[in-house]
């Protein structure tokens, strides 16, 4: 391990991925690779999530064409070095801030969108010019298979690397020094990633998940609401990090929101959901006892129908469900929505606040005031109103959480940003030593005098004011220099 991540060191030293032409082509040979592989790459999603292939695409590969065309549209732009406002000390000088690569960048990803979750970040991370070991969920197997098998084909095979592997893989891995780690999962690892990270005092973003609130206010038109919920709950079988995980709602709603689910999973799937092409399994035996599991002791309104042998969970409601069970203490990552009965949206604003800060928050309601309170009264990553999980898709948009659900943000220029670091640059010349005895011991009131003139005098009109300070600053140099100070 330690000689891969070597490889991949040198291979950064060299220099090679820091030119913006080389960045480009490694991004446009990254677009061949999901058009030219298309097939392969969405047989291995459908392979691993029991989905269909429109839906891998939709879901998956329309976000990393999306996004690859977008830095390539930005890039130029992004990598430009940036000339910063001066002070009066420095008004001479060029200064700008330069976007510079880190290093060596880990991604680990994780299994339930196996490709946008590790493609998209690395998209971001050779955008910044920096060299990346990828490490892919060992859950879906069959994406970590096709993109260990592609990648190497399409992109350059010393600074973009795969490795798979489970936990003992990527425990030995996390030992090495990275620039930074950019890590997808359950918040229990993210806290190990963080651990590893802090022996080298390597940055890390933490895309984690978390239990995200559906607040359902009375003034909505219910019909639509359940439509988009049922959407955004059964997608991927519930397994969406930013899936509505319950719903907040004054208890005499309950019922009508459970018809409409009910009408809405008949529509989207049919009377034979097990059929559909559009509903997916859950990923393994695992996660399939321990969503079961949650549905010990509750009121089913709604599904609950089961199969182990394909691991399928139909669309389930719960109702009048006790905050205090188990469905409400873990992310429920599978297609189990409970409905938690609250008397209004002060109830729910401190249910929110009484629990670590979600991945993100939706809010229902024709109320533009109360959706803007609970905006501002609650804290999550990300908030859609009036819909979920749509906050993802508008890549103009930070996506990452806060507290357990995550740090740092990606998608977009925020990834360019995550992977690159924003140099500070200042050049000066090597004359006008003059000016310079200012700030040159030995020290006196006067120095310290034109000190608070020059950094800290404000003016209205600001080149009239460097003008003027430009001549003062003259001024004062040659009196310093002539020795009367
Ligand atoms: N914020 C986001 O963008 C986002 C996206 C998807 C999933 N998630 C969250 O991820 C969770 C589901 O993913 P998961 O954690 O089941 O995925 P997972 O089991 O695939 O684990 C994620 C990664 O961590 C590695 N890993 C697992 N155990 C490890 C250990 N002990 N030490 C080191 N590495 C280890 C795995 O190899 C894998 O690459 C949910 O909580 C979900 O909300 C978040
Ligand atoms: C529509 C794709 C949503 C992807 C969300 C990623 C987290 O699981």
């Amino acid at each position: 391990m330690e000689r891969e991540v070597q490889r991949v060191r040198q291979a950064f030293l060299s220099g090679r991925s820091r030119p913006l032409r080389f960045r480009l082509q490694q991004l446009e040979a990254l677009r061949r690779m999901v058009q030219e592989r298309e097939k392969d790459i969405l047989a291995a999603i459908a392979a691993d999530l029991c989905k269909s292939e429109l839906n891998a695409y939709s879901q998956e590969v329309i976000t990393v064409l999306g996004e690859i065309d977008f830095m390539l549209e930005n890039l130029p732009e992004w990598v430009t070095a940036k000339p910063v406002k001066k002070n009066l000390l420095t008004m001479m000088d060029e200064a700008y801030i330069q976007p510079q690569p880190l290093g060596v960048v880990l991604i680990i990803g994780a299994w339930n969108y196996p490709f946008v979750l590790i493609i998209q970040p690395l998209i971001g991370a050779i955008a910044a010019g920096n060299a990346v070991i990828i490490k892919p969920s060992e859950l879906s197997e069959n994406t970590a298979k096709i993109v260990a098998k592609l990648l190497p084909q399409y992109l350059d095979q010393d600074l973009y690397v795969v490795i798979n592997g489970g936990v003992e893989e990527t425990t030995e891995l996390l030992k090495q020094r990275f620039d930074h780690i950019f890590y997808t999962g359950n918040t229990a690892v993210g806290k190990i990633v963080m651990e590893a990270a802090a022996k080298h005092l390597t940055p890390v973003t933490l895309e984690l998940g978390g239990k995200s609130p559906c607040y359902i206010d009375k003034d909505c038109d219910l019909d639509i609401v359940c439509r988009r919920i049922t959407w955004g709950k059964y997608m991927n079988c519930g397994q969406t990090c930013i899936a509505p995980d319950y719903i907040l709602c004054e208890a005499s709603l309950q019922s009508q929101i459970v018809w409409k689910i009910k009408e809405t999973v008949k529509e989207f799937y049919g009377e034979n959901i097990k059929e559909s092409p559009d509903y997916e399994r859950i990923i393994n035996l695992r996660h399939f006892k321990r969503i079961l599991s949650l549905l010990e002791g509750q009121k089913i309104a709604l599904g609950g129908e089961t199969d182990e042998a394909t691991r399928y969970i139909a669309p389930t409601v719960l109702t009048d469900v006790d905050p205090k069970t188990k469905v409400m203490q873990e992310e429920i990552f599978g297609p189990v929505l409970p409905i938690v009965p609250v008397k209004n949206v002060d109830e729910a604003i401190d249910f929110i606040n009484e629990r670590e800060k979600p991945l993100a928050l939706y809010v229902f309601s024709h109320n533009h005031k109360l959706i803007k309170r609970m905006i501002d009264e609650t804290s999550s990553g990300g908030v859609t109103g009036n819909d979920v999980i749509m906050h993802f898709t508008l890549n103009s948009f930070p996506f990452g959480g806060v507290g357990s659900s995550g740090m740092g943000a990606y998608h977009g220029k925020h990834s360019f940003d995550t992977f690159s670091h924003q140099r500070p640059c200042l050049l000066k010349s090597l004359k006008r030593e003059g000016a310079n005895k200012l700030r040159y011991p030995p020290n006196s009131q006067s120095k310290v005098d034109w000190g608070k003139f020059f950094l800290l005098r404000r003016f209205n009109k600001e080149k009239l004011g460097l003008l003027v300070l430009t001549f003062l600053g003259i001024v004062a140099a040659v009196l310093v220099k002539a020795g009367y100070y």
